[in-house]
């Protein structure tokens, strides 16, 4: 079962003569829900994301799960970062292991870990090191381990960015699957339009200066996503034009606008890049 998410009025200043890098942010996500971010570099998304975590407290304002407010990180909630953050004196399985051995969840560990290996299909990688695998491979080790504790929640911080396109693709679309399937609270922060519509079943996009959540939109297609559909190629337009909103009100391109796809390679290329 999914964690329930209220963002319930969240302002925030890193220190007290600090600017607001977040204002008044509301926002309820239902247990499990799909629910990618975007927004312009430094609107506060990975902020937003530290504080869903516990790993960070609002000066205003709080996060309750499951109606909890959240004080501190706890083991059914993951975050998965850009880097897998493996230990490299492990083996695959025993950092699939970890997770289940810090949380004291250590019955039927061996059984566990192999389920988990055979979810992101590494079984035959069990016993390899973890720096002998590709980036793609340690992405899905990094998975299995969060995945191993039934996590209630899992927090995505731009987790395959530094991926190649198909990595990329198919870890969105196992990933989007397996949290479907097992009713995972999904909260995800990209820079890619078309992650986002791949994976979220709402798209929230902040605006910056200071942070707050200007648009939102809900994904209302099944999954498995085809960016290739001309709804899907509906929805990019349209969240485009939402995202140049957010940045610039007049319509000029932003600077750091999120990836679209690019329109010089072919068409079946052209949705991931
Ligand atoms: N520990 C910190 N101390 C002071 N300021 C911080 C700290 N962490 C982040 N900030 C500032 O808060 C703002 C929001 O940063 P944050 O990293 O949340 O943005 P972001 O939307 O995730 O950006 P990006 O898309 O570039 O990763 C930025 O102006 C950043 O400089």
């Amino acid at each position: 079962m999914g964690a329930a998410i209220q963002i319930n009025g969240i302002s925030h200043q890193f220190s007290p003569k600090a600017e607001r890098v977040l204002e008044e942010l509301m926002l309820d996500i239902p247990a499990g829900q799909s629910v990618a971010l975007i927004g312009e570099s430094g609107c506060g998304k990975s902020t937003l994301l530290h504080m869903l975590a516990g790993l960070l407290l609002p000066s205003e304002g709080c996060v309750r799960i499951n109606t909890r407010q959240v004080t501190r990180p706890h083991a059914e909630w993951n975050m998965m970062f850009q880097r897998p953050g493996l230990y490299p004196w492990l083996n695959v399985r025993q950092n699939v292991a970890l997770g289940l051995q810090f949380t004291g969840q250590t019955a039927n560990l061996k059984a566990r870990v192999a389920e988990m290996l055979e979810l992101v299909g590494l079984s035959d990688k069990a016993s390899a090191a973890v720096q002998d695998l590709s980036g793609g491979q340690q992405q899905r080790v990094a998975l299995a381990r969060s995945l191993a504790v039934e996590p209630e929640l899992i927090l995505l911080d731009e987790p395959f960015s530094a991926l190649d396109a198909f990595t990329r693709r198919n870890l969105q679309l196992e990933v989007s699957q397996i949290a479907q399937d097992k009713g995972i609270t999904l909260v995800l922060v990209t820079h890619d339009i078309d992650e986002a519509l791949t994976m979220g079943e709402r798209v929230v996009v902040m605006g910056r200066n200071p942070g707050t959540f200007r648009h939102e939109m809900n994904v209302e297609l099944p999954f498995p996503r085809n960016p290739m559909s001309r709804e899907f190629a509906a929805l990019r337009e349209s969240l485009m034009a939402r995202f140049r909103e957010s940045v610039h009100p007049a319509g000029t391109p932003a600077e750091d606008a999120p990836r679209e796809p690019d329109q010089t390679l072919p068409p079946k290329e052209a949705a991931h890049v």
